[in-house]
């Protein structure tokens, strides 16, 4: 469905998007790096809303960047989605289905009843946004991105500052749409990639290192992620730079870390998940200043 050919972003003569290439079919895709890995970047030039540099991305066969009919077919939803304080959820929608120039305007009203009912907002519609939760918004916005429903849904951190109940109610909305649409989420939230996403790609540095399926992370903390029961003293010495994660026991910490060798002559290899993997990976990246 989308795909992109040598897609890449400079900004003054430096990579934001080194140039890569990707095919995303239907289902949810998580892109995952940490800050400055070039997300935001790579989103926005899938979603026809950045000129690239070099290469393009097409969506059955249109390039994101031909006009308002592959626009509409590209549901994108920012980070920091906002709307005015004052409209009702449903005068919003009302009023980004007749911009969006979709169908009749009893087509446009019976859209934006389909996408309240599918955000679970039917019932708060007529009260004014600034009564709502930084949830219900995040809900309103992916509901506007679905307007005219478009085949491609791009959503940047949309589960952020969220209770555990909206992220869950929120990653349910996302799933059901990945049944017959391309889903790419963006997330520094690991839980939310690894309940549902089947495929990952992860930025670092404005690079590709990885894109493929989610249990295929494990594999870069594999034979490298080790588990032992050290002293305090020797969890003190490697807690400031290597420590995944520590647990007290009765007689000391229980050390997880991820090394090339056995940090202690106690260490043990450990099974790694994908969330372990995708530290590893992460860890090994050179730490490049300004990004
Ligand atoms: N308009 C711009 N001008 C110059 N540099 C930019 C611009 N936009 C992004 N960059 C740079 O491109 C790189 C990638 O930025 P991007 O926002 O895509 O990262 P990100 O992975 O989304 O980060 P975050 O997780 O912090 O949101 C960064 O080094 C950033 O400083």
């Amino acid at each position: 469905m989308l795909s992109a050919t040598h897609l890449g972003k400079k900004y003054r003569g430096i990579w934001a998007l080194e140039p890569l290439s990707l095919q995303l079919n239907q289902g949810m895709y998580g892109l995952l790096g940490p800050n400055g890995a070039g997300k935001s970047t790579l989103m926005r030039l899938l979603a026809g809303l950045l000129a690239p540099s070099t290469g393009d991305a097409v969506i059955n066969g249109l390039s994101v960047r031909s006009g308002s009919n592959v626009r509409l077919q590209i549901g994108y939803v920012p980070q920091n989605f906002q709307m005015y304080p004052q409209l009702t959820a449903r005068e919003w929608l009302r009023h980004v289905a007749k911009l969006k120039g979709i169908g009749t305007r009893k087509e446009q009203d019976a859209e934006v009843e389909r996408l309240l009912h599918t955000v679970h907002l039917t019932a708060r519609a007529d009260r004014p946004a600034r009564t709502y939760s930084s949830g219900m918004v995040k809900r309103l916005g992916i509901a506007q991105a679905l307007l005219g429903s478009p085949v491609v849904v791009i959503v940047d951190e949309p589960t952020t500052g969220l209770d555990p109940e909206e992220r869950v109610r929120l990653r349910n909305v996302l799933a059901e749409l990945a049944l017959s649409s391309v889903v790419l989420l963006s997330t520094h939230v690991l839980s939310d990639v690894e309940s549902s996403c089947g495929n990952v790609i992860v930025l670092g540095n404005g690079k590709l290192h990885y894109k493929g399926r989610l249990a295929g992370l494990a594999h870069f903390a594999e034979g490298r992620l080790w588990e032992w029961e050290a002293s305090h003293h020797e969890w003190q010495a490697i807690a400031q730079e290597r420590l995944l994660a520590a647990r007290k026991t009765a007689d000391g910490v229980l050390c997880r870390v991820i090394a090339d060798e056995p940090p202690s002559p106690y260490a043990a290899a450990a099974v790694p998940s994908m969330e372990d993997g995708y530290l590893a990976l992460i860890g090994s990246l050179p730490d490049v200043n300004g990004r």
